[in-house]
């Protein structure tokens, strides 16, 4: 049978990228999704606000829900201090097996622990599994309307902290309009949204930083 769209991907990574160089593996696949197959990472102009939402944030332990190929694991974990970690979960074990591999091109893999399996399963088991105490940052890019009830359940297993950064993909399109109205109207939660575009088109899209008050 032939290729798959994530096999392409990492194809374009192993013949465009230079191995251990993270913003060649996120060029290579921006530039393979552009011109050649859309895919749905988070992209280059949506990836810029990510970056910038990053650094000012500084997270030492971040957690990604919806890996996909990996596109926005190298993102994350490229700007992360030396002894910081990002944990990602994805459903899929071909996605997985594909991001595990762009994430080990890129060179980041003792940054990065990707873990298979449900958000919903997985989220109660963070502290005990990983041992983490709480969450900096949270990239939330799964299923759209997983969005609000994970928020619920990383409050109610404690994994936020007063300044825990939430920031949200896609909340225009494909769209969130559940966890909007959740963060936007909700005490516990200062809410901002970045107006973007969807990754490599003009279609309106953007993200929704939310920080949680504690
Ligand atoms: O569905 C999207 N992303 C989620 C994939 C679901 C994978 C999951 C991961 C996981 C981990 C843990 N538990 C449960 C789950 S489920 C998505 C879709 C579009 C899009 C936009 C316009 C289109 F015309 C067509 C697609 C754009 C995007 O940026 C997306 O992120
Ligand atoms: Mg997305």
């Amino acid at each position: 049978t032939g290729s798959s769209r994530p096999q392409r991907m990492l194809k374009a990574v192993q013949k465009n990228a230079t191995k251990g160089d993270p913003k060649s593996v996120i060029s290579a696949i921006d530039s393979y999704c552009r011109h050649k197959e859309w895919a749905m990472n988070v992209g280059d102009d949506k990836g810029l606000i990510l970056d910038s939402v990053l650094t000012e944030v500084n997270p030492s332990t971040a957690l990604e829900l919806g890996t996909y190929c990996g596109y926005s694991s190298v993102r994350i974990a490229r700007l992360l201090s030396p002894d910081s970690k990002l944990i990602t979960i994805e459903f899929n074990p071909a996605f997985a097996i594909i991001a595990r591999q762009i994430i080990a091109y890129a060179g980041l893999q003792d940054k990065v622990t990707l873990v298979e399996g449900a958000s919903g399963d997985l989220i109660p088991k963070m502290k005990e599994q990983f041992g983490i105490k709480s969450f900096d940052f949270v990239f939330l890019d799964h299923w759209k309307d997983r969005y609000v009830p994970d928020t619920k359940l990383l409050e109610d297993c404690g994994l936020l902290k007063k300044g825990t950064v939430l920031l949200a993909d896609n909340v225009i399109c494909p769209g969130a309009p559940e966890y909007l109205q959740y963060v936007r109207n909700n005490p516990r939660y200062e809410s901002r949204y970045y107006p973007s575009n969807l990754e490599y088109t003009k279609v309106e899209d953007g993200l929704e930083k939310s920080v949680f008050l504690g």
